[in-house]
């Protein structure tokens, strides 16, 4: 048998999949990414076609094993990461899906979830069993509607011949063999954005599945986050059978792999939308502020690590809007050329509150808004104003991470696909205050769950020995004057409130 040398991590996002190969130095070797279709039937509907997803992981990781003369046997583990809530629902047998995968930003369950909330008792309740609170983002209704639309479907999930998962479940059921003896199982970071687990027992919770009637048989066995769940099979996209062996959800593999092992790290990981997680130890403390109590990571089975969450739904995707349907750039790193040439927005606030308003707020009524406009504005201040909204978002979340912790953040780790605008960094720590630290390996998400994967296969030894691979690549340290940090940022105030509850 020949050395293992390398893990591979896929990271199962929200517009694309990617395979990344990283050396036991946590180095990336070799990678691949593709995009898949994202489906919008009705305004503010989402939706992912499944098999479209399975494909696509495994091209990515053909791709990825093919390039640089890796070897399936030199591999030592499988990690995965997922973009989180995203609801599949499928056929044990056949390993059809009954429907589309529900996006997390699908906005179908809205009606049900303000009737919900309406309900005496209901909202402290949800926050008590589950850290989160109630809303159309998470699994929890996701799963309802599609039983309550697909006829039949809630009699045969209640005999196991139909299951749930998110998008982790559904790649390692596929890669471990499908409907020819699948491992149906998720990790404690997943399963803890789906309304049905309890964020104290760490196992799912009567009475929630009673409340949204979901059957207990369709739903995957929870595990640690760092776990041999099983093994690819030959015939699979790795040609050969490796451990399985890490799952995180994507916005908690960012922290893992930024090594935010201690209480009181945070990250905040710049995508789609953006989401700010701090390591608050091992009580799941509910938060004050607008905040998700999440769990960060489970090494053992019954244990957690958790993190209060500030979830954001629209930021990198903002930029996409510019590109996509203002048409006002081709891609999304010219956003930061056309904003350094204007000093300012010209006074204008983007508020792009396309799905509502997420953390802090959580007013799913909100709708985008841009306040301030004259005609001396342009363009490029409509760019420079949507990066600054990336950036008093972040703020809100920090403000309120500050509220609930009582220790004010010292400097903030960041990655994901938009940190390489340095523009960006740069106007973040200025809004914040606080040092923005950007690390070398910005692909965090896919590093922590080749990290998790790597633990349990004892390729590495201990979170210490992990902290030694993180590297620190720029430091933007705040510039702006603090009366103007606040007189900026009670602007955003302003147009907060121009936007919320738009829609009756
Ligand atoms: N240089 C850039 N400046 C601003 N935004 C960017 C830049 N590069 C990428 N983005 C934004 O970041 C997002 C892509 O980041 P990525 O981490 O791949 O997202 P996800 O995992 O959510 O699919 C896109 O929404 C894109 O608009
Ligand atoms: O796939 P991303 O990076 O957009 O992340 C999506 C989040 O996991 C949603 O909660």
């Amino acid at each position: 048998m020949s050395e293992k040398k390398y893990v591979v991590a896929i990271d199962q996002g929200t517009t694309s999949s990617r395979a990344i190969v990283f050396d036991l130095e946590g180095t990336p070797v070799s990678s691949h990414q593709m995009e898949h279709e994202q489906i919008y039937p009705q305004p503010g509907w989402v939706e992912h076609n499944p098999m479209e997803i399975w494909s696509r992981t495994q091209d990515v990781v053909r791709e990825a094993i093919s390039t640089n003369g890796v070897k399936a046997d030199a591999i030592g583990a499988v990690g995965i990461t997922n973009q989180r809530e995203t609801t599949v629902v499928w056929e044990k047998a056949t390993g059809k899906p009954i429907y589309n995968a529900i996006v997390w930003q699908c906005m179908r369950t809205q009606d049900f979830c303000a009737k919900w909330q309406k309900m005496e008792g209901w909202e402290k309740k949800v926050n008590d069993l589950t850290g989160l609170v109630i809303s159309p983002y998470f699994s929890g209704t996701k799963i309802k509607w599609i039983l309550d639309h697909v006829p039949g479907a809630r009699d045969r999930a209640a005999k196991g011949e139909i299951l749930f998962g998110n998008i982790d479940t559904w790649v390692i059921w596929n890669l471990t063999g499908g409907p020819n003896g699948g491992v149906h199982v998720t990790d404690v970071t997943n399963a803890s954005r789906t309304l049905l687990m309890n964020i104290e027992t760490l196992k799912w919770d009567k009475e929630m599945m009673e409340f949204l009637d979901v059957p207990e048989a369709m739903l995957p066995a929870i595990k640690p986050s760092s776990f041999v769940y099983g093994h690819t099979v030959k015939s699979g996209p790795f040609g050969a059978e490796i451990p399985v062996a890490g799952d995180l959800g994507d916005q908690q593999a960012a922290l893992f792999g930024q090594t935010c092992y201690d209480k009181g790290e945070a990250k905040n990981t710049y995508g789609t939308g953006c989401f700010m997680l701090l390591n608050i130890g091992d009580k799941p403390v509910r938060s004050k502020n607008g905040l998700l109590t999440t769990v960060a990571y489970g090494l053992e089975e019954g244990k957690a690590t958790y993190a209060l969450e500030g979830s954001i739904a629209i930021t990198g995707a903002a930029i996409q809007w510019l590109r996509d349907n203002l048409r006002l750039f081709d891609d999304a790193p010219d956003s930061e050329w056309f904003a350094k040439k204007v000093a300012d927005s010209g006074g204008i606030y983007f508020v792009p509150a396309f799905s509502g308003l997420y953390a802090p707020y959580w007013d799913m009524s909100a709708r985008g808004a841009i306040v301030g406009l004259t005609r001396y504005i342009t363009k490029e201040h409509i760019i420079r104003a949507t990066l600054e909204s990336i950036c008093y978002q972040t703020r809100d979340v920090q403000a309120a991470m500050d509220a609930d912790s009582g220790v004010p953040l010292k400097a903030l780790k960041v990655d994901g696909g938009a940190v390489k605008n340095s523009l960006l960094m740069q106007m973040q720590a200025d809004v914040l205050g606080v040092p923005v630290v950007r690390p070398v390996v910005s692909e965090t998400t896919a590093l922590g769950a080749a990290y998790a994967a790597g633990l349990a296969t004892g390729l590495w030894k201990s979170l210490d020995e992990l902290r030694k691979h993180w590297k620190v690549d720029r430091e933007f340290d705040p510039l702006m004057v603090a009366e103007k940090r606040e007189e900026l940022y009670s602007g955003w105030k302003k147009a907060i409130e121009k936007s919320k509850g738009w829609i009756d």
